[in-house]
Formats: C-alpha cells, sequence, structure tokens
C-alpha cells in the first residue's frame, strides 16, 4: 500500500472530510431555507439560486469520488447524441443494482454541467437524511411512498412543476423502484411469468406506473428519454465506505438517446414500451459479462475541476476554525471541554455512519420482497358481507 492509499484510508482524514460534509450542509441548508420567501416573490430566481446552492453539497461527494477515490467514469454513447447531453431535458431510466449507482449519476449530472438541477422520483424515506433529504427539498425532488394509491395525485403535482423549471434538468427513474437482490429478482420474475413477459437476468421487472407518468406529465418540456445501463469492471461491489477509503473503482456508463415523441402516450402502450427496454437492457448487461463492454464507441468525459475547488472552498473556510477550536480546548485543559467536543465527534461519526447507511443494499427496504401485490392482496381480504341482513 502506498503512503498516499495509507493516508486514505485513516480514520482522522475521513473525520476531517465528513466534517466539511456536515457544517457546509448545514450552511447550506440554512441558506436553502432564506430562500422560501423568494420563491413568493421570483420562484425563477429562487430556483436558480437553489440549484447552486445544490451543487455545493452534491458535488462534494463527487469530488470524493473523482478525486480521492479517483474512481474512472467511462461513457459509452453514440458522439452524435452525446453532443445533446446536458443541452435539453431528459428523463434517465437507470439500472439500481450498486450502492453508489446514485453517486456515479452524480458525476455524469456533473460532467454535463445538469448536477445543480438534477432531478430524481426517489422514495420518501430518503427525505429525511439530513443535508441531502433537506437539500432535495429545495430542489422540487418528487417523493413516492411506493403505493400507487397514494402516489398518484402527489407525483404527478410535483412533476407537472417541473414543466417550467428554468434550468435543463435530468429527471432520473430507477424503474425496478428498489435495489436489486437475488430475493427481490426472485419474486419480480414469478410476477413476470403470471404476466406473461420474458425473464430479466439482470434486472428486476420495472414498475411502469411512475415511468408512463412522467412521460405523460414532462411531454413537450424534456425531448428524450436516456436509457442509461450501469456496470462496474471485474465484478467490483462498490460502496460508499470504499470510496470514503479512497478505493478506486471503474464504472462503465452506456447511454442510448431516445426521442420521446417515438414512445406512446397510452398507458398500455407506454407499459409495453418500457417492459421492451427492459429487455434490451438486460441483452446490454449480457453483453457487458460477456465481453467487458457495452456496444458502441466511448466518448471522453474528463472529470472538471469545479468539484475540487468547491470542496477546497469549503475546507479552507471550516478547517481553519476547527483547528482554532481544537488548540483551544486542549490548551484550556477542562476535562468537560475535551470530553464534550469527544463525545460531539462520536456523535456526528455516527450520524454520518447511519447516512452512509442509507446506501446500503443489505440494509435495504424489503420493497419488492413478496410476491403478492396490494391489489391481490385486497382482492384477497375476505369481503364483507354485503347482504348479511337476510343471512
Ligand atoms: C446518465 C446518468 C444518470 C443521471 C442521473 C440523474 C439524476 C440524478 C439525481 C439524483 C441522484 C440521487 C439518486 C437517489 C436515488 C433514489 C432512488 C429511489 O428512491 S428508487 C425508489 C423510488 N422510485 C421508484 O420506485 C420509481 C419506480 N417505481 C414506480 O414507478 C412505481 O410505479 C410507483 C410510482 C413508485 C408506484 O409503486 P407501487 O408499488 O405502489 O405500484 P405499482 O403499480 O408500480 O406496483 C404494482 C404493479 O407492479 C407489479 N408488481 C408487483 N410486485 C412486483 C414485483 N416484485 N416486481 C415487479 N412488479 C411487481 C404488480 O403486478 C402491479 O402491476 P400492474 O402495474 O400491471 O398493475
Ligand atoms: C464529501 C462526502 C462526505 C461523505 C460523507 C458521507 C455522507 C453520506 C451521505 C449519504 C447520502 C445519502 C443519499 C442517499 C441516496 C441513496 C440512494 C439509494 O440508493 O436509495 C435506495 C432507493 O433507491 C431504493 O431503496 P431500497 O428499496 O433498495 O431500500
Amino acid at each position: 500500500m502506498g503512503l498516499l492509499q495509507l493516508l486514505k484510508s485513516q480514520f482522522l482524514c475521513h473525520l476531517l472530510i465528513c466534517y466539511v460534509f456536515l457544517v457546509s450542509g448545514l450552511i447550506v441548508n440554512l441558506l436553502q431555507v432564506f430562500t422560501l420567501p423568494l420563491f413568493r416573490i421570483h420562484k425563477q430566481l429562487a430556483r436558480r439560486i437553489n440549484c447552486r446552492l445544490g451543487y455545493a453539497i452534491s458535488s462534494q461527494m463527487v469530488a470524493l469520488l473523482e478525486w480521492w477515490s479517483g474512481t474512472d467514469c467511462v461513457l459509452y454513447s453514440d458522439p452524435q447524441s452525446a453532443k445533446l447531453y446536458g443541452k435539453e431535458n431528459a428523463i434517465v431510466v437507470l439500472n439500481h443494482n450498486f450502492e453508489i449507482d446514485f453517486l456515479c449519476g452524480w458525476t455524469f449530472c456533473e460532467r454535463y454541467g445538469v448536477l445543480g438541477s438534477s432531478k430524481v422520483l426517489a422514495k420518501k424515506e430518503l427525505a429525511y437524511v439530513p443535508l441531502i433529504g433537506w437539500m432535495w427539498y429545495f430542489l422540487e425532488i418528487v417523493f413516492c411512498k411506493r403505493r400507487w394509491e397514494e402516489d398518484r395525485t402527489t407525483v404527478v403535482q410535483s412533476l407537472r412543476k417541473l414543466r417550467d423549471y428554468p434550468e435543463n434538468f435530468w429527471f432520473l427513474l430507477h424503474c425496478e423502484g428498489t435495489r436489486f437482490t437475488e430475493k427481490k429478482h426472485r419474486v419480480s420474475m414469478q410476477v413476470a411469468e403470471s404476466k406473461g413477459l420474458p425473464k430479466l437476468k439482470h434486472h428486476l421487472l420495472p414498475r411502469t406506473k411512475g415511468f408512463c407518468v412522467t412521460v405523460q406529465s414532462l411531454r413537450g418540456t424534456v425531448s428524450a428519454v436516456y436509457d442509461s445501463t450501469l456496470n462496474f469492471r471485474n465484478n467490483e461491489t462498490p460502496t460508499l465506505l470504499g470510496v470514503l477509503n479512497g478505493k478506486k473503482y471503474h464504472a462503465d456508463l452506456y447511454v442510448r438517446r431516445i426521442p420521446l415523441d417515438s414512445i406512446p402516450d397510452d398507458e398500455a402502450g407506454c407499459a409495453a414500451w418500457l417492459h421492451k427496454l427492459y429487455q434490451e437492457k438486460d441483452q446490454f448487461q449480457e453483453q457487458y459479462y460477456q465481453t467487458g463492454r457495452f456496444p458502441g464507441p466511448t466518448v471522453s468525459l474528463p472529470r472538471r475541476p469545479w468539484t475540487l475547488l468547491n470542496w477546497l472552498f469549503w475546507a479552507s473556510l471550516l478547517l481553519y476554525p476547527l483547528g482554532l477550536l481544537v488548540v483551544r480546548v486542549v490548551g484550556a485543559g477542562s476535562w468537560v471541554t475535551i470530553l464534550g467536543t469527544v463525545a460531539l465527534c462520536i456523535g456526528a461519526s455516527v450520524g454520518v455512519r447511519w447516512m452512509i447507511g442509507q446506501t446500503e443494499i443489505e440494509k435495504g427496504s424489503s420493497y419488492g420482497n413478496r410476491l403478492m401485490t396490494r391489489q391481490l392482496e385486497a382482492r384477497q381480504q375476505p369481503q364483507p358481507k354485503q347482504n348479511a341482513k337476510q343471512c
């Protein structure tokens, strides 16, 4: 292990990175709260400011991937389509197999200049994750409970609000609805069989409702669907803890641009279209496992300095006062203050560890673990006796 790699694995380094992330995140969240009145006076300006503020938080995590872990992110795409990336609104359909797929997604957003404005249909639980979830509230992220009866109105309402968004955005949809596990895969393939759909080897069966309402609600606003398939070389199973420890991964992303006009608007047609798309994605993954490559050429997409500069800005702003504080606390020699400071550090580490836990698949939800759908369950509930009086 080289000296630099040894340094990257040190707990003290992680503590300092997390300190910068936590304190800067809280400052940004506070600034975001101050923009609330602006949403009433000049909504578009408030949105633009929030894109920049959001960037100040999310780009720190991208910097961690690009500059600290040095992870390679290679884009496979048709060069003509790639010229449009970042210059139009798009719906991104991405597989959901990896703990850091959100971070790789963010990295491609960053390289195409849409990180601050990137959007996602996210599970409601993520809205409560400190810093990131709070930041998302101001970025008008669309949340769902993954209970369609409750989501259908709220999701459509939130999507419609994006129609006049002032910045180009990518709207991410993990149509599988949850991370891939063997169990969820087995269950979803039973659903596929019951619906007469071909089995998928590398994906869960996509849930079509979110995709169809997104297409319907954003037609005229969004130009294309970016069908995106992510995998890692050498069967790597990347984790956020690995990234924090400076481990270098090798991500490959295959993106196809599909004009939105070519996607059916009616629900049945749109759902069938999505199922076919996932069958194709499955073939791309199979090809990747067989050959180590996705189809087509790669596009050169170097990392930009902005994420690093943003981190250096926050680090220089926040590490100096931390140093002063440590000197004072130790200099004062008061055990109460020292123990208080140590307790605060432990509390912050536990908090960050909990946040990292949100990305871990083994701590994931049980959504998709059971075969029975709520609709089926509802049907199988004992029916209330209609003619009780007659009996
Ligand atoms: C280019 C690079 C990338 C760029 C990146 C861009 C932006 C980045 C931005 C942010 C990065 C941060 C990322 C954070 C990621 C967080 C992601 C998540 O939180 S994923 C979870 C939430 N999102 C979703 O679930 C979206 C997909 N889901 C849907 O669309 C759903 O339809 C729904 C709207 C959520 C509603 O779900 P619900 O379960 O209530 O209902 P459904 O009708 O969908 O389900 C019933 C339906 O499904 C069939 N069924 C039942 N069981 C299964 C099963 N196990 N598997 C598959 N299908 C099943 C059932 O038969 C019903 O079928 P039918 O529809 O025919 O009735
Ligand atoms: C500079 C960086 C400092 C590093 C400090 C670490 C901070 C940790 C930040 C945690 C960020 C949390 C962002 C959450 C994004 C996770 C996305 C995700 O993958 O969600 C899972 C859902 O899609 C599906 O859930 P499941 O049904 O599979 O369950």
